[in-house]
């Protein structure tokens, strides 16, 4: 089965919000990521709104709802009381747990479930009992694994900045790939599936979907915005989806 791919919208959001105008358009350029095949969106509306919006979250949740349904829309935030509330609101089909600080500039690490999977364990329910399905940010590290287990999530999302940084080192990503792939190894033993995001780029993704090949989602922003800004939105969503085996 191919890797499901979900755009990240944020690097739209914060183009568009350079000026109190509203293009680019999110909603604009995620109907377009769904139109050729992306299977859903992503965005993670930080509480400064530096770029997605919670004025957006709506704006996609009705976008999938009412011209896409099947597709998938994703919500990635840190677990704060306002983060359950918006996300039980908008009943997204994942929700993706970071434990970004808000002043973060970007999200650079996973949970450290040793220390945090009680704390994480009640959310993940709450969650769940609201229909979504619960993703928790995670650092390649086995020997997390068993704990992240112990959260009852449903799956892990493997960060994978650390591997994009690697462009320029073949043996360091190569490394990196193993780490990630050991990783992904001990959650799916454990009946985990597993997503991935963070710098991943069409050159870089077809090594970690070979090591990983029951990787269930990708979820990529940076890297294809960058791509779309050269090839066109339509045609960029295409040579990722050609990657992930669609
Ligand atoms: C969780 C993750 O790695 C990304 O999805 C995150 O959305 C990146 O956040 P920024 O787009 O704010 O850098
Ligand atoms: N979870 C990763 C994501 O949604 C996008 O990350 P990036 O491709 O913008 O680095």
């Amino acid at each position: 089965m191919a890797t499901q791919l979900s755009v990240n919208l944020n690097a739209i959001a914060q183009l568009r919000n350079r000026r109190d105008l509203p293009w680019p358009s999110v909603t604009g350029f995620g109907r377009i990521a769904l139109q050729n095949g992306a299977h859903g969106l992503t965005v993670h509306p930080r509480p400064d709104e530096r770029h997605t919006r919670f004025s957006d979250v709506g704006d996609l949740r009705a976008l999938i709802d009412t011209e896409f349904p099947g597709c998938e829309f994703n919500i990635e935030g840190n677990p704060t009381e306002d983060f359950l509330a918006l996300v039980e609101q908008v009943r997204p089909e994942q929700v993706t747990l970071v434990p970004d600080d808000p002043a973060q500039a970007t999200s650079d690490h996973g949970w450290d479930f040793r220390s945090q999977h009680n704390m994480l364990a009640p959310i993940v329910a709450r969650l769940q009992s609201g229909g979504m399905r619960v993703s928790l940010f995670a650092d390649a590290e086995v020997d997390q694994v068993q704990w992240a287990k112990d959260t009852g999530c449903d799956r892990i999302e493997l960060y994978t900045g650390p591997y994009g940084g690697t462009y320029a080192n073949e043996a360091a990503m190569r490394a990196e790939i193993e780490r990630l792939g050991n990783t992904a190894d001990a959650a799916i033993a454990l009946g985990m599936e597993v997503n991935a995001g963070h710098d991943l780029t069409v050159a870089n993704l077809p090594a970690l979907i070979e090591r990983i090949p029951t990787l269930a989602e990708v979820s990529i922003g940076h890297g294809l915005t960058a791509d779309a800004l050269e090839y066109g939105m339509a045609a960029t969503v295409s040579r990722f989806l050609k990657v992930c085996g669609a």
